[in-house]
């Protein structure tokens, strides 16, 4: 089933609960700072996992220790959808164990 494009107002309120993540553009962002290089390409490679599980890709970005994620659904014409938002959820809830902030 297609994901619909979330309201404005929708967004916002997924976003209150999605500490750090923020509305740019069209797609949810987050960046995530890392103790460093090795545990941010940990993090890269736990988020790998859980796009592929969740068959949800974002926008990811391994840097020097920090590890940044933009998502939209390509599928719903770039709009935030709910998909994005149970992505963002997925890797708030690992992201810690990793030693991120
Ligand atoms: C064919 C495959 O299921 C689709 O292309 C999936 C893959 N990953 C995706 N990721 C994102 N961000 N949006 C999509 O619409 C999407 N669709």
């Amino acid at each position: 089933m297609p994901a619909e494009p979330l309201s404005a107002h929708d967004v916002e309120a997924g976003l209150r609960e999605l500490p750090g993540w923020q509305l740019q553009g069209d797609r949810i962002t987050r960046t995530y700072r890392l103790p460093s290089h090795f545990a941010a390409a940990g993090l890269t490679v736990h988020v790998a996992q859980i796009q592929e599980e969740l068959n949800h890709h974002s926008d990811l970005t391994l840097g020097y220790n920090t590890v940044a994620l933009a998502v939209h659904t390509h599928d719903a014409g770039g709009a935030v959808t709910r998909k994005d938002l149970t992505l963002a959820a997925r890797v708030e809830a690992v992201a810690a164990g990793h030693g991120a902030k």
